[in-house]
């Protein structure tokens, strides 16, 4: 099998028909919703809390809350929609979760998004909490999560997902691949590709994005929009103090599977980071957008349609 990922392929520019980067539409719709770039955190403790959730919906970005304050999710979304702001959370799939369905039912409060976040998604007890979700709240719009293979993607599709997301182990704060030897690690592009093949409804993907120009390429390869971890973590906005070290500004960046968000040391699959203190998450948002609409210019189109058919070439001596 042919792989490649993020930093050996390179898109091919076509004539631009822009008068400025400014005219380029960013924009991206999924499920009932239009946001203003392809772009979500990731739903992460060291990533999310309530107050970004906030400020990221107030100003028409995607976000997806974590789901490590288990017993705080109903009161966000009532909070979240008496504020008339996006309800968009994230689930597993224990007891306590189907409880939590059944909970919003019976209150009639309907989140507008819901995750299920489990490292293998490829799984029937997953499926079982897919086919729950949509026979009680018919109207949320379902992302289902983690998957890396077309396999996965077809069946999550057919127990009723309405998007599925794309990544096991290509996160900074990820040891899966050293842990038990599997996942897209150092592929993922490719297995975004590979599963975007056989996708009929859109795809995140999750993992991995080290440059503004890695959206862009996610996009070329099948994504709908992308999910970052480490590039959102370490701004004013997101969790965590300030941290000097070495006369450097840093954030704690940690894997929600790791030791130190699992509280125990079993089935350990992530790591515990400082990334770079930021600063303003509006200056990196803003620079993601300017990045994107470059990125559109160079496709030869207006939208980022355009990014989805552009050539492409893969770096082989790398
Ligand atoms: N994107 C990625 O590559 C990865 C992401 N993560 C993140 O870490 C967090 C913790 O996730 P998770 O480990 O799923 O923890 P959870 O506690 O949510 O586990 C999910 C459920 O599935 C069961 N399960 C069975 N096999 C597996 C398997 N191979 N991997 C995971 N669960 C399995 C678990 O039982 P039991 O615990 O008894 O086995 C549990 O009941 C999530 O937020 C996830 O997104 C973690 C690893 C990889
Ligand atoms: N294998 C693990 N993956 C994890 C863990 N915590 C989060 N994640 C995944 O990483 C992405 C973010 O990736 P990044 O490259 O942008 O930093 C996140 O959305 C999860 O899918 C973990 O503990 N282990």
């Amino acid at each position: 099998m042919k792989t490649f990922d993020y930093d050996t392929v390179r898109l091919l520019p076509k004539k631009s028909i822009l008068k400025s980067r400014r005219d380029a539409d960013t924009s991206v719709q999924l499920g009932q919703h239009t946001f203003r770039i392809p772009v979500m955190p990731a739903n992460m403790e060291s990533v999310i809390d309530q107050n970004l959730a906030e400020w990221l919906s107030a100003r028409g970005y995607f976000y997806v809350m974590h789901r490590f304050n288990p017993n705080q999710r109903f009161d966000f979304v009532q909070s979240m929609q008496q504020k008339g702001l996006i309800a968009s959370i994230s689930l597993g799939i224990t007891e306590e979760e189907y409880e939590l369905i059944d909970l919003f039912k019976s209150k009639n409060i309907i989140p507008e998004y819901i995750t299920i976040d489990v490292a293998h998604g490829h799984s029937d007890y997953v499926f079982q909490m897919v086919a729950y979700i949509k026979k009680k709240l018919p109207e949320t719009f379902l992302i289902v999560g983690n998957m890396g293979t077309p396999e996965a993607i077809v069946e999550a599709e057919a127990a009723g997902a309405d998007a599925t997301k794309v990544g096991i182990g290509p996160g900074k704060a990820c040891i899966t691949k050293d842990k038990t030897g599997f996942g897209t690690n150092g592929w993922q592009l490719a297995a975004l590709s590979q599963c975007a093949q056989v996708a009929t409804k859109p795809i995140i993907a999750d993992g991995g994005i080290r440059h503004h120009g890695d959206i862009a390429k996610s996009i070329r390869f099948g994504a709908t929009m992308v999910m970052i971890g480490s590039m959102f973590a370490g701004h004013d906005e997101t969790p965590g103090e300030v941290i000097e070290k070495n006369g450097k500004a840093y954030k704690a960046y940690y894997g929600s599977a790791s030791a130190r968000q699992k509280g125990n040391e079993h089935n350990v699959e992530g790591q515990s980071l400082l990334v770079e203190y930021k600063g303003p998450l509006e200056k990196t948002l803003k620079a993601m957008k300017e990045d994107l609409s470059s990125a559109i210019s160079y496709a030869g189109g207006k939208s980022l349609t355009s990014l989805k058919t552009v050539d492409y070439v893969v770096l082989t001596d790398y």
